[in-house]
């Protein structure tokens, strides 16, 4: 069985991690939201993917109970999210959370866990978000990469089964992301729920068992990586068009879409071996040039689509 299929078999038997039924919340004519079903099961990790305004953060907010969904409903362990949040099952990292100044990373932290009823040590979630050695400095005078750090410890501090993340990188070096992304796998290992949400394909690919695609308000896509690059066309075949009508190349087997730039057209083909073998049958490999699509291209090609075409989601794996 796959990881997935054994995860969803555990969510069979201790329930959803995450669960969005149909969930709607709007900004007067912006649907932020607009009918999201979601189910995450107990230790999954999951990256929500999207371009800026797709409804990541406004899905995080659902998810924390911060505001209530207008249609729909959204739970936490089979019950509403405050409960959850209330119980210290849920850990949180931000983007706008400021920490309170005049107070020491270590007290910070020590005052968050103490919250919890069931608390990691002080100086483990300070060791996991990697600034043991800022314990005794103000959080008001470190930097932005540092307090961002400092807010992944708190998110930790109570132990909790469910980690959410909104962009848990964007302030951080190289050398930190990578060590935050060990901490979170180390974290996630030991059976924990993470969803994080990011613009980074290569962070989704990279640290999450499954990948949720937002666009405008919806999910587009919802797999692996492997499944969202097979999904949008496993592969991209580019020739030298040299005075050929682009036009024909769309019928050609396996082909889902060609772009056309500077002479050379870039077939997005789910059958790179067809449409090559087609190719050749009308003495068209001139230039031949045959590589794997890029989560990105998959990407563009998910989230490229007019809202008209968005209604449906590309569920990558039966359930
Ligand atoms: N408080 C608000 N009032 C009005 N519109 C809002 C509000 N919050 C979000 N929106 C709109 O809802 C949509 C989704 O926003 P959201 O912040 O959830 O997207 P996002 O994917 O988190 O974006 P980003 O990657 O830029 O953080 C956008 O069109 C945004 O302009």
């Amino acid at each position: 069985m796959t990881q997935r299929g054994q995860q969803r078999g555990q969510r069979g038997q201790r329930g959803s991690a995450v669960s969005f039924t149909g969930a709607v919340r709007t900004y007067g004519a912006v649907r932020a939201v607009d009918g999201v079903d979601l189910d995450i099961a107990p230790g999954e990790t999951v990256a929500l993917l999207g371009r800026n305004g797709a409804g990541k953060s406004t899905t995080i907010g659902l998810l924390l109970g911060l505001y209530e969904p207008d249609a729909g409903a959204v739970e936490l362990f089979g019950a509403p999210p405050e409960r959850s949040v209330r119980a210290g099952r849920v850990g949180a990292m931000l983007q706008d959370a400021r920490p309170v100044p005049r107070v020491t990373v270590g007290e910070l932290v020590t005052f968050v866990a103490s919250r919890y009823p069931a608390p990691m040590p002080v100086a483990r979630a300070l060791e996991l978000a990697g600034i043991a050695g800022l314990a005794g400095r103000r959080v008001d005078r470190l930097s932005g990469g540092q307090v961002q750090r400092v807010r992944f410890a708190l998110a930790l501090a109570g132990d909790p089964a469910l980690l959410v993340l909104d962009e848990p990188t964007a302030a951080l070096d190289v050398e930190a992301r990578h060590a935050f992304w060990d901490s979170m796998r180390a974290y996630a290992r030991r059976g924990h729920t993470v969803l994080f949400s990011t613009h980074y394909l290569e962070e989704a690919d990279a640290h999450a068992d499954r990948i949720v695609i937002l666009d405008r308000g919806r999910i587009v896509a919802d797999g692996t990586g492997e499944d969202l690059r097979r999904a949008a066309g496993g592969n991209l075949v580019g020739i030298d068009l040299a005075g050929r009508d682009p036009d024909s190349l769309a019928l050609l087997p396996g082909v889902r879409s060609v772009d056309v730039q500077d002479g050379r057209a870039l077939l997005r083909t789910d059958d790179s071996d067809a449409t090559v073998i087609a190719l050749a049958e009308l003495g068209a490999i001139r230039g031949l040039e045959v590589t794997p699509a890029s989560l990105d291209d998959s990407f563009l090609a998910l989230t490229a689509a007019g809202p008209e075409t968005l209604t449906e989601s590309h569920d990558l794996e039966p359930r």
